[in-house]
């Protein structure tokens, strides 16, 4: 029998977008033994006023609710796909905003409080964004604007930055505050500090990458000149020696390290698993053709060899894609690794600071702090217990918050199946085959002249699961594999090159014109009428039919932070989902940059369907998870 869950401790910040001093209220004059001394006039407390008990007590908890509610409702109805209307006009529609379309958490309030970001915050940033259009006004130096036509997204024919990359760029770009961060206190960190936080599939890489790139490319120059200069200055300070010293031998004469930047990147992108740090090595290495700089991409599923020779190279090592775990181990033997970073990205933070990387990674970012110059945190849901992290060890940190976060694309649709219901009878796995089958019978619209190979992704909460349930599938005729992390690197590697390419696969089937052949735009998984029968198995057990063009991939968290699965159309949430942390990344595989999807989300008796049912309105409405 399946067991009630504990709320998980994993819940969305309330109040992701202040900027630092917000958030520190003045701190009170503490009373002491010497409070009272020296004082030339009675420094009496401020009459308080009684709270209005009788009038608040009075008001019910609904409409506290309401009241509550009204403050952080996300412009809904108002926004199209990119949600960057006009601030002015959202801001007049607020008093006439239907009552409906504010966001009635009930069920997800229990492992949370309201208000990811407030609705006047939500109006100005998207004002802020109606004012960029293209990447040439970001500040960007022309190559590496240029390289991201040619190299990045050639495919496109038309280019538009996204919103965290119009907020993030310029921001990352900015030189304002650095005089004032020389005059802080002593042990106050002298580097900038950035949170980029923006909703799934929504351009982040780039967001913190073209920034760096310019950075390092500003910064090669500067060493240029600078080593010109130097070069110049000890010439002639070995004259001025050598004349003075005719006999002897200048003990003063050391001489420098052979190759001074080997081994010393200027930034390091640091990621969680190995996917992540082959998918944004791929970027880094695609805009490196155009802008060029060294960089590299290592992680634990290298061998030493390779991971020695793409570091240490004699001509040096601009940027660096890896984990905490690989460079800190590198780092105890090789501590000059972090002695010249400058720009430090913790790519899917709310992972890179969390119980198994924090340690690690702080002390990552203590080793780096002496020529440090920006450190950024990068995510796509801001948990409270990161917020407070981040507000007790960054309190300068300024925060980039897009409009949209911790909301799920409204191009994004999901439909529940009752797996109690007929013909299921409370089997999760028959229920999971039978969408499957479904989606993998239905043919899409635009496909011509074969069908499309359908790649669905099923998330399950527990790794043992996933073997399993990849199992039972394949006994049902469909092509299943497991990810977990007891799969090879290598292997990994494999499956998800399939899930992240955009490119379409011709499959093997015509599509089928026959009338009942459902369009993938028609399938609503409410209606179990419409769920087609999965195989049944023959006499010996294999599966009678074979379910085509229909790659399965069944796999935990590991395949739902950060991996850009953008074959990925429809998404099975074979478990709910522990949290909508949860939600919101497993659903956040599809949906990216403007792309359609369906999730599907199989609920038992046993599950929170109040939840289910909240996400759901809450996507429908595009209204920000809790
Ligand atoms: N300005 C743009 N226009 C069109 N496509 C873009 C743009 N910027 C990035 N992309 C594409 O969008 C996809 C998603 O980008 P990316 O992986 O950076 O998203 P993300 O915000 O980091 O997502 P996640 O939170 O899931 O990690 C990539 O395929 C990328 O090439």
């Amino acid at each position: 029998m399946r067991q009630r869950r504990k709320p998980s401790r994993m819940t969305l910040s309330h109040d992701v977008g202040r900027s630092g001093s917000e958030k520190r209220a003045s701190k009170r004059d503490e009373a002491g033994p010497f409070a009272g001394m020296n004082q030339t006039v009675a420094r009496l407390p401020e009459r308080r006023m009684p709270r209005q008990l009788p009038t608040r007590s009075r008001m019910s908890l609904r409409t506290e609710i309401k009241k509550r509610t009204q403050r952080v409702k996300p412009t809904t109805g108002t926004d199209g796909e990119e949600g960057a209307t006009s601030g002015a006009s959202t801001m007049s529609k607020k008093s006439k905003v239907d009552k409906n379309d504010k966001p009635t958490f009930h069920a997800l309030k229990m492992q949370q409080i309201l208000a990811p970001l407030s609705y006047n915050q939500r109006d100005k940033l998207k004002m802020k964004l109606e004012q960029i259009q293209s990447f040439e006004e970001l500040g960007l130096m022309p190559p590496v604007v240029d390289a991201v036509y040619s190299q990045v997204l050639p495919h496109l024919k038309e280019y538009s930055p996204t919103p965290v990359q119009k907020l993030a760029i310029p921001a990352l770009l900015s030189k304002k505050g650095e005089y004032q961060k020389q005059k802080q206190p002593e042990d106050a960190p002298k580097y900038n500090q950035f949170l980029l936080a923006a909703e799934t599939g929504s351009g982040k890489t780039m967001a913190y990458l073209l920034p760096l790139v310019h950075h390092v490319k500003e910064q090669e120059e500067l060493d240029q000149i600078e080593e010109v200069e130097t070069e110049a200055r000890e010439a002639k300070e070995r004259e001025e020696r050598a004349s003075r010293l005719v006999f002897e031998a200048d003990p003063s004469e050391t001489e420098g390290p052979k190759y001074p930047k080997m081994g010393k990147p200027r930034a390091l992108i640091l990621l969680p698993s190995s996917e992540l740090i082959t998918q944004v090595t791929k970027v880094v290495k695609s805009l490196g053709h155009a802008v060029k700089y060294k960089s590299a991409g290592i992680s634990s599923a290298n061998s030493p060899t390779v991971i020695r020779n793409r570091l240490f190279n004699p001509s040096g090592i601009d940027i660096v894609v890896s984990s905490p775990h690989l460079i800190a181990s590198i780092a105890k033997k090789e501590p000059g690794i972090l002695s010249r970073i400058q720009y430090l990205v913790m790519d899917e933070a709310d992972s890179l600071f969390d119980r198994s990387f924090s340690e690690t990674t702080c002390d990552i970012i203590d080793r780096a702090a002496p020529t440090l110059k920006q450190l950024i945190l990068c995510s796509a849901t801001i948990p409270n217990s990161l917020d407070r992290f981040i507000d007790r060890r960054f309190p300068q940190c300024k925060r980039i918050v897009t409009p949209k976060l911790h909301t799920i694309p409204r191009r994004v649709q999901l439909g529940a199946v009752d797996i109690d219901r007929e013909p299921y009878r409370g089997s999760r796995d028959l229920a999971c085959a039978d969408v499957i089958w479904t989606l993998g019978k239905s043919v899409h619209e635009d496909l011509n002249p074969r069908n499309t190979v359908k790649h669905i992704l099923v998330f399950v909460n527990e790794r043992e699961k996933a073997e399993e349930v990849a199992k039972f599938l394949a006994t049902k005729g469909i092509d299943a594999v497991a990810l977990t992390r007891d799969t090879t690197e290598q292997r990994q590697a494999e499956i998800l090159s399939t899930f992240t390419s955009a490119a379409a696969v011709e499959g093997s089937e015509k599509p089928a014109v026959q009338k009942k052949t459902k369009l993938f735009n028609d399938f609503v998984p409410f209606d179990s009428s419409d769920l087609g029968g999965a195989a049944a198995d023959d006499d010996k057990g294999r599966p009678a039919r074979h379910l085509p063009d229909t790659k399965v991939l069944v796999t935990t968290d590991l395949g739902s932070r950060g991996v850009d699965t953008l074959a990925v159309r429809h998404v099975v949430l074979y478990d709910v989902p522990h949290t909508t942390i949860d939600f919101v990344h497993r659903l956040g595989r599809m949906g990216r940059m403007n792309r359609r999807g369906r999730g599907v989300v199989l609920m038992g008796r046993h599950d929170r369907k109040d939840v289910i049912r909240e996400v759901r309105e809450a996507m429908h409405k595009g209204q920000a998870l809790i």
